[in-house]
């Protein structure tokens, strides 16, 4: 199927989403609002002063890079020189042209990615002064909309460049492990280009891409490059084995870090030693030490030797956190620390119980605690409170919905066992004509009351206690299914549709948001979460082309697909 917009959503045939004006627009602001000291301390948050201060008398921000999918190179030139943008002529993309053709398995004859610079007017002194844009025309009926999709939601492509004004060898080896050592970057291939007889190396952060650009060929920094970005998926099997024997571990050792509000201590006061945090937690210092010191391997945090700069007592190293360690603040929007807590407590003990599930499908939550986790959450309010926050803490996959569907013709939105009411939240404040209704079990109303009123919406929303297979209410022009199916068999989904069904006036939308079993074996977030379903919950991830056939069976055309952050799809359904 591919994918298409809904009636009434329908860009005009040759505009620029909105989406990738967007993109250039935050690439372009980016430009304008940084020097390379301040770029290289927004994207390396976990480098000292020392080090910031080290790393630019070598680096020069160079430009910005996004991936952008105009219906024409044309209407794309058309809408830079309405933002006083020039670019000079297109040149061919051989890097990420090929990176699509792996990533999507497409002939890369079908992928003619252009690239385009274009000097940035008013651009911060002491920084770059270009945006590169990488461009894919998807013209309709191209059938490359997914790719285009995709590409939006992950932003794999979308990178910063910095250049050496005076590179060498040894300052470039020193520069990628000053960023994967400390800056928590990981090496993520490179090359050495003979037209423009350069060597560039990639990096990834858990926010960005970063290229550093150094002009002659620098071989040995390469290839320790390029062993250090293929050292993942070159582990000898009785290693990699190994390491996945751990993963109970892993998971414990989170869990214990988020219990004890690590993240919290760090952040207010970063660079702290395991003796003084073992003073603020409570905690024996020594076993604390050996803990941070797993944590930093895991990359939670980077730690620091003492003062002494010559390694010292490992009691005495400091500890910092790193952009994936600071996801456990409590504070952070987006907090994983709920789901960590959860992941390490009520659903570890069930996951020790997989046997059972795996030898008779019925799932071991249920065997081990003697109900389904529904009810048995809703028995005790910290629990279940727990679990709507481990539920909101993904929210990122939401990210996109408002900005994908079009609801301004919309009234009224219906959102069918909304949990604590995130994803309607932001509908309505991104559509504040709009009303919303949020169906929930009795147990779930007050919080999604309380998360709706701090969002600033709860007086445009309905709260109503009920169940699903009972009846859905009737009157909404969009209905949302969100991470709800995925709880159920194939049976209950039949149930719950025929509910929503019911409910829906003919032509009107429903939005199902799930995580899709691949129908390859490409990697996928869901693939362990069906485990985690059959383990837990008694349900199941599912391919798109089953839920076609669920939706099917219940009333509904599948019209569109669209894939979001955290490997979440979209899927938009009509009523027929
Ligand atoms: C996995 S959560 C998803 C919550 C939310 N839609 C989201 O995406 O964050 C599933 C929700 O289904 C609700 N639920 C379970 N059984 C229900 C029923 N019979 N009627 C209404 N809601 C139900 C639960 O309370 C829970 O909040």
């Amino acid at each position: 199927m591919t994918t298409t917009a809904a009636p009434g959503t329908a860009l005009p045939a040759q505009a620029v989403a909105g989406a990738d004006l967007a993109r250039i627009d935050r690439a372009t602001a980016f430009v304008r609002a940084h020097d390379t000291r301040s770029a290289l301390a927004e994207l390396l948050p976990d480098l000292d002063d020392c080090e910031l201060t080290s790393l630019g008398r070598h680096l020069r921000l160079a430009h910005t890079a996004v991936l952008v999918f105009p219906p024409s190179l044309e209407a794309l030139r058309a809408e830079l020189a309405g933002r006083g943008m020039t670019p000079g002529e297109t040149v061919p993309s051989v890097v990420v042209r090929q990176r699509l053709a792996s990533r999507y398995r497409r002939p890369t004859a079908e992928l003619e990615v252009g690239i385009l610079h274009t000097r940035v007017p008013d651009a911060a002194a002491g920084g770059a002064d270009e945006v590169e844009i990488f461009a894919l025309p998807v013209p309709e009926h191209s059938g490359l909309a997914p790719v285009a999709d995709a590409e939006r939601a992950a932003d794999h492509e979308a990178h910063t460049a910095f250049d050496l004004p005076a590179p060498d060898d040894v300052v470039l080896a020193g520069l990628s492990a000053l960023l994967t050592d400390r800056a928590g970057a990981r090496a993520d291939g490179g090359g050495y280009n003979a037209h423009e007889n350069a060597t560039v190396l990639y990096f990834r952060t858990d926010r960005h891409r970063l290229e550093l650009y150094a002009a002659g060929q620098h071989a040995a920094a390469l290839s320790a490059h390029l062993r250090r970005s293929a050292a993942d998926t070159t582990a000898e099997p009785a290693d990699r084995l190994l390491r996945q024997l751990t993963g109970a571990w892993e998971t414990q050792a989170i869990a214990v870090a988020a219990e004890l509000r690590l993240a919290d201590l760090l952040d207010a006061h970063p660079g702290a030693t395991a003796a003084q945090l073992a003073t603020e937690t409570g905690t024996h210092a020594e076993s604390l030490g050996r803990l941070l010191r797993y944590l930093a391997s895991l990359g939670l945090l980077t730690r620091h030797d003492g003062d002494d700069g010559h390694g010292g007592d490992p009691g005495d190293a400091g500890y910092r956190l790193t952009a994936t360690g600071r996801l456990l603040h409590a504070d952070t929007p987006e907090s994983l620390r709920p789901l960590a807590l959860l992941y390490g407590g009520t659903f570890y003990q069930s996951f020790g119980h997989l046997r059972h599930a795996v030898r008779t499908g019925e799932e071991a939550f249920a065997e081990l605690f003697g109900e389904h986790h529904f009810p048995y959450f809703a028995r005790k309010p910290e629990s279940a409170d727990l679990f709507d926050r481990a539920m909101a803490a993904s929210a990122r996959m939401f990210g996109p919905v408002a900005e994908l569907v079009d609801f301004s013709a919309a009234e009224l939105v219906v959102d069918v066992a909304g949990g604590n009411g995130t994803l309607l939240g932001r509908v309505l404040r991104a559509a504040p004509h709009l009303r919303g209704l949020l169906l929930e079990r009795p147990h779930a109303i007050e919080a999604a009351r309380t998360a709706l009123g701090a969002a600033g919406v709860a007086d445009r929303c309905a709260f109503v206690a009920g169940d699903f297979t009972a009846s859905v209410p009737a009157g909404g022009d969009v209905y949302i299914l969100s991470r709800v199916l995925h709880d159920w068999d194939d049976r209950r989904c039949a149930e719950i549709l025929g509910r929503v069904a019911d409910a829906m006036a003919p032509g009107s939308e429903l939005l199902v948001v799930e995580r899709l079993l691949p129908a390859d074996d490409s990697p996928s977030l869901a693939v362990a979460w069906d485990v985690h379903m059959l383990c837990n919950v008694g349900g199941r991830e599912r391919t798109e082309a089953h839920y076609a056939r669920l939706l099917a069976d219940a009333g509904f055309d599948l019209v569109a697909r669209h894939d979001l952050p955290l490997d979440g799809a979209l899927l938009r359904a009509r009523r027929r």
